[in-house]
């Protein structure tokens, strides 16, 4: 059958051939683009007005495009007070007057009198002063972009009011942007309420001044740098500051697969990103140049802690000897869960108690190792070589396609809230979670072990507790350390690296500090019943496929995410495509 491309009634009508057969074809004709640089190049502050009026037509005009600029989270958060009265304008100006004579007392002799001699008539020349104001109200985190750049809101204004000034320069009027203010008093000035501030004043009239060149550049004050000053390649230079860290050695996925993976999803008979998460997940898998996932393979580790003697965990620590046993057997959960999914096992004994676990490959420290509250839980030596061993690990399990992680070791959601603690920066309380099902007297002693065992690493390292490999010696478990080398190694042959709960996304999360080009390649399987587990992931930039308070461990979550994948590549590859 050959599918007609439905086009859409509403928003983008274009066609992925379409884009891709003319990557420029958005662009406006060549005189508006030259009448749109001309525009830009010929803006300047103007000081100087007449007193005519201003057309209420080419005013409404000017003011649309200061609406029709950009805002964070399209919270349009710019309000703009439009002052004509001239009592008012007087005390704004005499406002000025007062700062600008405040301001001389600061600066040398010279500056200050440039400073006098600039014209700043214009708030009371100006027939119209259009006050830009920032509704500040909204609580930032419920704003889609605010929540981290938590002024975005007042960039949000500056943009509009870089149209108005475009837009009244086109028109033929002249703005000048005044911030000679004591911000609160010119609040008070117009009654704002508390929580709308203002970015300053604008004169906007008929311009007694036609400058073309900036202001302050003719009369000295500075003059425009050179383009090349002001881009920079790739990093700020180095002799400016000390030496960045070594850059990714892992490939990032190649830009034009990623536009082909959109593009190709665009050709389904079906709405753009219709399956969601699901979407995203396949367009990064597919860039990352697999089509199908046939195989794959779950990575189980195991390991006993010292910190057990601690009364961290609900169960003893021959429960972990059992289910990597039960493991070998093909009985145990993750080990069904991986074979449900079409997916092989490899089992790794990283420090069961004990002798090694027969059947499961042996990848053991040689040193003693701690209890984290009173000493390192590896040598650093031993953590290098388990790393290192996870590593080639993971570079064989690469050549499934797919690799998943698990993990088995009793108190193990002690070990890995320490170590989110310590690369995150958290607190115990915001991490620490019930484990395989801790009371609350096991939950404060979890606390009570974590926050001792971060003091340890502070006191005992200082300045490079803030290094992941240090962190990991000195907090993590054998299982974690070679998790993270399974993770690098997937990852340095191009495998997806799908995760399961909080321990194995530590490991992610160590791997992505070492090795930064590592998150490209990381699916997070879900969201498990840890409590530190969504800030483990959040800080990935990973949003979980799946959340059902999973917390069964050995990579059971991750097995059922996997499957899932599959299944949404083999749709993705059977669904009808459409013709343009
Ligand atoms: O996957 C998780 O986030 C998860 C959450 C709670 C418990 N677990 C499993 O339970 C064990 C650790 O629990 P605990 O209470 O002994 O620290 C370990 O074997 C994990 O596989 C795993
Ligand atoms: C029984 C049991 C099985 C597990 N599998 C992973 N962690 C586990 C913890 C317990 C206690």
């Amino acid at each position: 059958m050959v599918w007609e491309r439905p086009v859409p009634l509403i928003g983008d009508v274009s066609a992925a051939s379409q884009r891709a057969g003319d990557p420029a074809g958005w662009a406006f004709p060549e005189p508006a683009r030259q009448a749109f640089y001309d525009v830009l190049g010929a803006r300047r502050d103007v000081r100087r007005f007449r007193p005519d009026p201003v057309d209420g037509e080419i005013l409404t005009r000017v003011l649309a495009a200061a609406h029709a600029a950009p805002s964070v989270g399209h919270s349009q958060p710019w309000r703009f007070v439009l002052v004509r009265d001239p009592a008012t304008r007087e005390r704004a100006a005499l406002m000025a007057d007062q700062q600008r004579l405040r301001q001389v007392e600061q600066m040398d002799p010279e500056s200050g009198l440039r400073l006098l001699d600039l014209q700043l008539e214009g708030i009371r020349e100006a027939p119209l002063g259009v006050v830009v104001c920032c509704d500040r109200r909204a609580p930032a985190a419920g704003v889609l972009g605010r929540a981290t750049f938590v002024d975005t809101d007042l960039w949000s204004c500056a943009c509009a009011i870089q149209n108005l000034w475009l837009a009244a320069r086109a028109e033929g009027l002249g703005v000048g942007w005044v911030t000679l203010f004591d911000p609160d008093e010119l609040a008070t000035l117009l009654a704002l309420p508390a929580g709308v501030v203002t970015l300053g004043w604008l004169c906007l009239g008929w311009p007694d001044e036609r400058p073309p060149r900036p202001g302050l550049e003719r009369v000295g004050w500075s003059r425009k740098l050179p383009l090349s000053q002001v881009v920079l390649d790739e990093r700020w230079p180095a002799d400016e500051v000390a030496p960045a860290p070594p850059p990714s050695r892992l490939r990032a996925p190649d830009q034009s697969a990623v536009v082909a993976a959109h593009d190709a999803a665009d050709r389904l008979l079906s709405p753009p990103g219709s399956l969601g998460l699901l979407s995203q997940t396949t367009d990064r898998i597919l860039a990352l140049g697999h089509t199908e996932l046939t195989g794959g393979v779950l990575v189980l580790a195991a390991a006993d802690h010292p910190v057990a003697r601690h009364r961290v965990s609900a169960y003893p620590t021959r429960v972990t000897r059992e289910v990597l046993e039960a493991a070998v057997a093909g009985e145990a959960m993750g080990v069904t869960a991986a074979r449900a999914a079409g997916l092989t096992v490899d089992l790794v004994d990283a420090g069961v108690t004990g002798p090694p676990v027969p059947g499961a490959r042996e990848i053991r420290c040689r040193d003693p190792r701690g209890d984290l509250v009173g000493a390192d839980a590896m040598s650093r030596d031993d953590t290098d070589r388990l790393v290192e061993a996870g590593r080639g690990l993971g570079a064989t399990a690469a050549t499934h396609g797919l690799v998943a992680l698990g993990e088995v070791g009793v108190a193990n959601t002690t070990v890995a809230a320490a170590l989110t603690c310590a690369l995150l920066d958290l607190t115990p309380a915001a991490v620490v979670g019930l484990g395989a099902g801790a009371d609350s007297a096991m939950v404060d002693r979890k606390r009570a072990a974590v926050s001792a065992a971060t003091a340890r690493l502070h006191a005992t390292y200082g300045g490079s507790a803030r290094d992941p490999l240090t962190c990991l010696a000195a907090l993590g478990g054998p299982e974690i350390a070679v998790l993270t080398g399974v993770v690098l190694g997937a990852a340095e042959r191009g495998a997806v690296v799908v995760l399961d709960g909080l321990a194995t996304s530590v490991a992610a999360l160590i791997a992505v500090a070492v090795e930064p080009g590592v998150a490209a390649h990381l699916v997070a399987g879900q969201r498990s019943r840890e409590l530190g587990h969504p800030r483990v992931l959040t800080q990935l930039g990973c949003e979980p496929l799946l959340s059902l308070r999973v917390r069964a461990g050995e990579g059971v979550g991750a097995c059922l995410a996997s499957a899932m994948i599959r299944h949404a590549l083999t749709i993705r590859r059977h669904t009808a495509r459409v013709t343009y």
